[in-house]
């Protein structure tokens, strides 16, 4: 990775358009600023020229009224302007981190699962908190500052020209030899900068999986493993960061030299032509102060330009994210009206799914008929596609051909929320929502009302351990807070709780609790008389009462049956069975 990150070449200008476009939507707050920015320069610029006035007033005696209550005009105007832009432009920069934030969680949330599973969370966090940072000034201000201060160096350059023209001649050669200088080192400053953001964001990848898993790498003695992986990135970006700032200094350091060292000229210069009496003091106290004015533009250009390039690096990278293929919501489907009642409910016809980057595919011709009523148990060896065939049904991944209907319509015709109506899931890994326990149960659900909430507590046997707590369903949850086995009951309350056609459930092993086991049974058989249930089953007791079990092996539906039929014509389920890999408890093999 730091191979890659030193050969990454510096943000190209022709990527220009892509930043343009997330500055787009502000253009008449930044067109605003730029008219104050410009009106704020006309008032810096006729300063001097007024100081000269005053200077001249003083050498004739006439009132010094005027001249003064000018100059005190184009203060107070200067600083009304100012500070007018200061906050028309800080508005519209708040503005394009804000729409950048929520419209790359919008793309995250609505995102194909492969395409967000393919990326580390870190990183999609990464993009969103500090790559839109980058795009604060750089989006908005920075291309008003950069005209803004190419009018402001061409209007001192034109009025010092105007009052004398050997000086400027001097003059230009500071700002020639700075403008080259920085036109050489800003490129390597914003490649630099560009390259700590790459770092960050895999420093957040790294921190993140490894805080994830932070039970397994303490018991796994990995601390100083996963402390090193991360400050490796940290480091990198230390190091590139350093990079940036040792170029800048040396970039400002000598151009800011050469600036003052051009003032030294000027006056030495100015002075000798006073002495020989070719020029007024008062015309080279103006001059100074345009050389001085100067300044401001000079280095306003240099800023700007490097937080631009580290603005389009940031802009393309979040291009990037806003380009992750998305999920179907568009389409307002009414189900219910292209529902065909005698159909199935779910059907999945010579379905073949593979995953990107994989020729072996996960499901191959797969043909299968959920009914609307009844428990339809999974079963089969690691590997055999058995996720594969709930995420196609969950419309997480897209079959390569065949098709699956709902109800007797195709899922190519429904959007994704249309068909996920219709489903409730409990994944293996029953994640915690951020919330109270009440939150977490009535997530898939919001407008249960308190009976139901209690109905289906009582129905996963949490009804008694919530109660214990001092404030009862409204008790924070966090996941270290539960035993693995509540969490599970609290999953499988969220998914029953909902009303739906289909119950899909991905049972985490076949090590659990008994009260859980037995719970989780109970819920299965009382929605499978209304209505539809899938499990992945890894527990005898699961599989043993199902209406139907599917054996798959190697993408392929080898044999359904019950499980008598099965222990009868199936090989692979019977030794699954018999080597207890339904079940761990010998007594159970026994029973059967
Ligand atoms: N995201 C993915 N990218 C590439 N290949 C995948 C992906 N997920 C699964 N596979 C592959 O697809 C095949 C089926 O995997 P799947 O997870 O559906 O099997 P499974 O029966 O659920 O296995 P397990 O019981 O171990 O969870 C496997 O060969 C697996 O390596």
């Amino acid at each position: 990775m730091l191979e890659s990150d030193a050969s990454q070449p510096a943000p190209k200008w022709s990527n220009l358009r892509v930043l343009s476009e997330f500055a787009r939507p502000h253009l008449p707050s930044l067109l605003l600023g730029l008219v104050l920015a410009l009106c704020g320069s006309a008032a810096t610029l006729a300063t001097p020229m007024v100081t000269k006035w005053v200077l001249d007033t003083l050498d004739t005696g006439a009132s010094l009224k005027g001249p003064i209550l000018t100059l005190v005009v184009l203060l107070i105007v200067g600083a009304v302007l100012g500070c007018a832009q200061w906050i028309v432009l800080g508005t519209a920069a708040e503005k394009v981190v804000f729409d950048a934030r929520s419209s790359l969680v919008r793309r995250f949330l609505a995102a194909t699962v492969p395409s967000l599973q393919s990326r580390s969370v870190g990183e999609l966090v990464t993009r969103v908190t500090s790559d839109t940072l980058l795009l604060r000034e750089a989006a908005s201000s920075a291309a008003v500052n950069i005209l803004n201060a190419a009018a402001l160096t061409i209007g001192t350059i034109v009025l010092m020209g105007v009052l004398d023209l050997p000086l400027l001649g001097v003059t230009m050669v500071a700002i020639v030899f700075a403008s080259i200088l920085f036109a050489v080192l800003m490129p390597r400053i914003s490649a630099a900068e560009a390259r700590t953001q790459e770092s960050l964001g895999q420093l957040g990848g790294v921190l993140e999986g490894g805080l994830r898993a932070i039970r397994t790498v303490k018991v796994s003695l990995a601390e100083d493993r996963v402390g090193a992986l991360v400050t490796n990135n940290a480091s990198d970006a230390k190091k590139h960061a350093i990079t940036a700032v040792r170029v800048s200094a040396t970039a400002w350091t000598v151009a800011w030299t050469a600036i003052q060292g051009s003032i030294i000229a000027i006056l030495g210069f100015g002075a000798w032509r006073v002495a020989d009496g070719e020029m007024a003091v008062s015309t080279l106290i103006a001059f100074l102060l345009y050389a001085f004015t100067l300044m401001g533009p000079v280095s306003e250009l240099a800023q700007n330009v490097t937080s631009v390039q580290s603005g389009i690096a940031a802009a393309i990278r979040i291009r990037e994210m806003q380009s992750l293929p998305t999920e179907q919501y568009d389409e307002v489907v009414d189900v219910v009206a292209k529902t065909n009642a005698a159909a199935p409910l779910i059907e999945l016809r010579d379905v073949t799914v593979s995953y990107h980057g994989s020729n072996q595919p996960a499901l191959r011709d797969v043909s299968l008929v959920i009914p609307t009523r009844g428990h339809m148990a999974i079963v089969g060896p690691s590997g055999a596609g058995k996720t594969t065939l709930l995420s196609t049904v969950l419309r997480f991944v897209e079959p390569r051909s065949g098709e699956v209907l709902l109800h007797g319509v195709g899922y190519d015709a429904l959007d994704h929320r249309a068909v996920r109506e219709s489903l409730a899931y409990v994944e293996q890994e029953t994640p915690v929502v951020p919330g109270t326990i009440r939150e977490n149960v009535v997530f898939s659900h919001p407008d249960a009302t308190d009976e139901e909430v209690q109905a289906v507590l009582r129905l996963l046997r949490l009804d008694d351990a919530i109660e214990a707590l001092p404030n009862g369903l409204d008790t924070a949850l966090t996941a270290t807070s539960l035993s693995g086995g509540q969490r599970q009951r609290i999953a499988m309350a969220r998914a029953v709780l909902r009303p739906s056609a289909l119950l899909l459930l991905d049972e985490a092993t076949a090590q659990v609790d008994t009260l859980t086991e037995a719970a989780i049974v109970d819920a299965i058989n009382e929605r499978a008389r209304t209505g539809a249930v899938v499990t992945i089953a890894h527990r005898l007791s699961t599989v043993r009462d199902a209406d139907w079990i599917v054996v798959m092996e190697d993408g392929r539906i080898r044999n359904i049956g019950n499980h008598d039929e099965l222990m009868d014509k199936d090989d692979l389920y019977r030794d699954m069975v018999v080597a207890g890999r339904l079940d761990q408890g010998e007594a159970m093999l026994e029973d059967c």
